[in-house]
């Protein structure tokens, strides 16, 4: 047996939800410029679930039962209550909650392709609202249902700030979340189909889905990439900044990614978006710090920004607290994991590699005075 570190190049399942080749990134044949140009967060949902866009009456059936789903059971509401939310991190309140939503669904242990498909809509619906009744109650606030006549991504920035959001907000938030809705088989999601593989249930999956996206070489990348931003004085001190990172061998972070060697084919457009939201919010110099910083990056280490790179400098243009930042990735990414969940069950087969054991062997039993 022979391994690779960290499964790299390893093919491990065959997938008919997104395809990377090169740095062209395709969501069930789509390329993402087409869809990040034109798809509503909605739609992308509905063509990784179905592999096909919806028609105008699809889409409002879809959205309208997404809509029916948005609104939590109070006992959500008393169960953050009950958190101790200065010391709780958000993805850590998130991931319970994800998990507690499964207590109040009679579906749960269902396992049948139409009841899975419910209760991924159910999902995908409470996600958006967790996120923003959790931040709400930490900072002492109502929290607030969701409205009709507003798109997911509307009803997010709703719920969070409770003030009508406006059409750029809107815009970049939906563009936020198409870009990051799927992504082949990157840590959280292959953690989903190992875990539901087993024949568990969808909860479960997306659960220990949200445990693998929280870590800092992962989705938990774009709050320590603020952090760095709100370290780094001036544009100026950039290149000092980098240099004892370089020296110390730390890594920077949302630099460099595992499959994407030529570039990540999303950054481009957080990056306009990110250069146009800081203008806009009278904070330029971050865009021109996050700008330097990629522009070092590259020259010193041939490393260039992935997708949690400029989405932290447009989640901040957007008034989003940090940390808040990953479990926004949590509801964009929510729908791709539904996505493989659904199609692991459809052709499932127990995944378990094997390990090359390289421990001592021949070792005897010895009483415990003995040892
Ligand atoms: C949504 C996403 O998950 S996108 C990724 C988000 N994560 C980050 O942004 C964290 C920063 N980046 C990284 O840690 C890595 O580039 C990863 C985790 C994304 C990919 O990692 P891997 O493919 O395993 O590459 P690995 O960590 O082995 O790095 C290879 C070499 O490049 C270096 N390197 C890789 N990324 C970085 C970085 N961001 N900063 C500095 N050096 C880096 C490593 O130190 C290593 O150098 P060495 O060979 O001299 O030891
Ligand atoms: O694919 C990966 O390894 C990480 C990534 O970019 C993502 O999950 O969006």
């Amino acid at each position: 047996m022979s391994e690779k570190k960290g499964l790299e190049g390893v093919v491990a399942l065959e997938s008919r939800i997104s395809s990377i080749i090169g740095s062209q990134l395709t969501y069930c044949g789509y390329e993402i410029d087409d869809l990040a140009e034109n798809a509503m967060f909605e739609e992308v949902v509905f063509l990784l679930w179905n592999d096909r866009l919806p028609n105008q009456s699809e889409l409002d059936e879809f959205r309208e039962k997404l809509f029916g789903y948005m609104t939590l059971d109070p006992k959500i509401h008393s169960h953050f209550e009950g958190y101790n939310t200065d010391d709780v991190h958000p993805m850590t309140a998130i991931r319970t909650a994800v998990s507690y939503l499964a207590h109040f669904d009679e579906l749960t242990e269902e396992m049948n392709e139409e009841a899975n498909h419910e209760k991924a809509i159910k999902i995908q619906a409470q996600i958006a609202s967790l996120v923003a009744a959790f931040a709400r109650t930490r900072n002492g606030k109502e929290i607030l249902n969701p409205k009709k006549e507003y798109s997911y991504a509307a009803n997010f920035l709703y719920m969070l700030n409770g003030e009508v959001p406006n059409d750029i907000e809107v815009e970049a938030m939906n563009k936020a979340l198409v870009l990051h809705a799927d992504h082949e088989l990157n840590a959280s999601t292959f953690t989903a189909r190992v875990c539901v593989a087993t024949l568990s249930d969808v909860y479960s999956g997306v659960t220990a889905a949200i445990g693998a996206l929280k870590g800092p070489l992962h989705g938990g990348a774009n709050e320590r990439v603020m952090a760095m931003l709100s370290e780094i004085e001036s544009v100026d001190a950039v290149e000092g900044y980098l240099q004892e990172k370089f020296d110390n061998k730390e890594k920077i972070m949302g630099m460099g990614h595992r499959v994407y060697k030529e570039g990540d084919p999303r950054a481009k457009y957080l990056k306009d978006m990110s250069q146009k939201l800081t203008e806009q919010r009278g904070e330029p110099e971050l865009y021109e710090k996050s700008a330097k910083i990629a522009e070092i990056v590259e020259k010193e280490k041939g490393l260039l920004p992935n997708v949690d790179f400029f989405s932290a400098s447009v989640y901040h243009s957007l008034g989003i607290d940090h940390d808040l930042f990953t479990p926004i990735f949590t509801m964009s990414r929510m729908s791709g994991w539904l996505a493989h969940i659904l199609e692991q069950y459809a052709d499932n087969r127990l995944i378990r590699p094997r390990a090359e054991y390289v421990g001592q062997t021949g070792k005897k039993y010895d009483s415990i005075e003995n040892r």
